[in-house]
């Protein structure tokens, strides 16, 4: 479970994240939405403790993130961004993350396979990944530790239509297995056809946080329910 209590984020006078409450549960995909600039990096920063809250708590699985001691085992995140450092070849990245956290390096051929990353991709180097392969190879490196909690930042960004069906697919299966997956999204048409739930928000604050099916409930689409719900 995702965790969110009353969290806020400050910097200087900007308000990014403005108490926000909300839990993430096992066995859904649930969509992340908000406008550009609504608090939803900052949220997912907090979250995988590469920023401190000013305020409130920001929890995965009841545990700050820097108390994790495998956090690859406990979560599965990609930020927006290549991961890779550009001189080292993509496989190698994956071994030193595994190596890292603890993590059998043979998991390293399973990642790359379950990407649909082959042998050629596996071995380019951060540099030479396409937008679409180096999506996959960070979507590789947050499957890396079977984590019970996924939390991924924009991550059909890049791929391509079989990638998008692909990741698509990929998340039904860990949400169907028990797992708790939060993606952040501006594709509504895509988070419609992934997304069983979702946490909505807007200039920092919740806007909605249930099924898609009650927040589209009467629109026309989630599009439209979403256009309505952040104009406030
Ligand atoms: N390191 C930072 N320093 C100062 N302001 C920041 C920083 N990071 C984010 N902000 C501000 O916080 C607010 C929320 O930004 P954030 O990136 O979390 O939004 P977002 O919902 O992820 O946006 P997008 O959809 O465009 O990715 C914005 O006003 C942004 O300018």
């Amino acid at each position: 479970m995702i965790l969110a209590e009353q969290l806020s984020k400050r910097y200087g006078r900007t308000v990014a994240v403005d108490g926000l409450s909300f839990a993430v549960r096992p066995g859904h995909v649930t969509g992340f939405l908000g406008p550009n600039g609504s608090g939803k990096s900052t949220t997912m920063r907090m979250f995988l403790g590469l920023d401190r809250p000013s305020a409130g708590r920001a929890l995965i699985g009841g545990r700050r993130y820097d108390s994790l001691r495998h956090p690859l085992r406990e979560v599965g995140a990609l930020l927006e961004g290549r991961c890779a450092h550009p001189g080292r070849r993509a496989a190698h990245h994956l071994l030193y993350l595994a190596r890292s956290n603890g993590i059998p390096a043979r998991r390293v051929d399973e990642v790359l396979a379950l990407a649909g990353l082959d042998g050629a991709a596996a071995r380019r180097r951060g540099r030479g990944l396409s937008l679409g392969m180096a999506q996959r190879l960070g979507i590789a490196a947050a499957l890396l530790g079977d984590p019970p909690v996924l939390l991924l930042d924009e991550p059909v960004n890049g791929l391509d239509p079989e990638g998008v069906h692909w990741l698509r697919a990929l998340l039904r299966r860990y949400a169907a297995e028990g797992r708790t997956v939060l993606v952040s999204s501006h594709l509504m048409a895509e988070t419609a056809l992934t997304a069983d739930r979702l946490v909505v928000i807007a200039r920092g604050r919740l806007v909605a946080d249930s099924t898609v099916d009650d927040f589209v409930a009467g629109a026309p689409s989630l599009e439209d329910a979403f256009l309505r719900a952040v104009a406030g």
